[in-house]
């Protein structure tokens, strides 16, 4: 039977750290840590997700800039809101929860982030140096950093090993496999046009699942002893559950997890690191910004 990995636990552990970092800030030098976060629209699912990440620098001390937008913001008016959010000194950290409505070209908007505030990594030169050897971004997207952080944190090493990512979003699978790369791991995609992707997954040491289909990876894919990190948040139905459905992952963990050495649950894996990491990159962009101007 596969070591469950419990993300929240990580989480949780990762988060107390950052509050202590946050106040020895405070203490330090009398400032806290800013994080923007832009919503434009009414997604159930982002504003869920936003208000994950404000609960969350509540409770840790970092202060946050609440920008809501309507569905019918133009994209000079969220440019705008970042231009204004970029030139203000308390703010160290800028996020615009995707995915934007469909009239706005999400990489217009993103671009105009500035490097130094890009704690979603998702600025096209920061995902440029990701992809360059000897290069290094200033932040990490989240949840590829949370997947290797919690590889790491269970002992799990990468140098040398065969990897697969599933999924080649430019929010997870992509950077996934750069950070993959960058740790000496031998790097394979698959995605929707890869003939018979099973038998490219089971020669994977590490698998990290972004595809965005419920229970897609089966048993007989993995390779006895791999490390598996689902990324998937698919909901399904289920008339037992109050709300009607219930969340689960590109895996089937039922499955897998008798074959697998280590696998992620969905809820409670990849997801509460993704807000960490969010808060970790912040807590580093406060503290490059501010010890540099103390
Ligand atoms: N600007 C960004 N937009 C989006 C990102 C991102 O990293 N930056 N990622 C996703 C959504 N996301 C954060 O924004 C996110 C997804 C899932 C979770 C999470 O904690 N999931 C829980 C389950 C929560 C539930 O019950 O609904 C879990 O898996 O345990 C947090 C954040 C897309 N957009």
């Amino acid at each position: 039977m596969a070591t469950v990995i419990d993300g929240k636990a990580v989480a949780q552990t990762i988060r107390s750290e950052i509050a202590d970092e946050v106040r020895l800030l405070s203490q330090k030098y009398g400032k806290v840590p800013g994080l923007a976060v832009v919503i434009v629209g009414n997604r159930k699912d982002s504003q869920s997700y936003v208000g994950m990440k404000r609960k969350a620098c509540a409770e840790l001390g970092i202060k946050s800039f609440d920008i809501d937008l309507p569905e019918e913001a133009s994209e000079a008016e969220i440019i705008k809101n970042v231009h204004e959010l970029n030139a203000n000194p308390d703010v160290h950290g800028i996020l615009v929860q995707l995915p934007l409505p469909k009239h706005v070209n999400e990489e217009n908007v993103l671009t105009e982030i500035s490097l130094t505030k890009d704690v979603d990594g998702f600025h096209p030169l920061n995902i440029g140096k990701l992809a360059m050897k000897g290069r290094d971004p200033l932040f990490l997207p989240c949840t590829p950093k949370g997947c290797l952080e919690l590889l790491s944190r269970s002992g799990v090493s990468i140098k040398g090993k065969n990897a697969v990512v599933v999924g080649r979003s430019n929010i997870v699978g992509l950077p996934a496999s750069l950070l993959l790369l960058k740790a000496d791991a031998t790097v394979t995609i698959v995605h929707s046009h890869t003939s018979q992707p099973e038998n490219i997954i089971r020669e994977a040491d590490i698998v990290i699942a972004a595809a965005g289909q419920a229970k897609m990876i089966k048993g007989s894919w993995i390779k006895p002893g791999a490390a598996v990190i689902d990324v998937g948040t698919n909901s399904v139905d289920d008339p037992t559950r109050k709300s009607g459905y219930r969340l689960v992952g590109d895996v089937d963990f039922e499955e897998v997890s008798k074959v697998a050495g280590w696998i992620t649950p969905v809820p409670g894996g990849v997801g509460p690191m993704t807000v960490t990491m969010l808060l970790k990159n912040t807590l580093e962009g406060a503290k490059r910004t501010i010890e540099q101007n103390n």
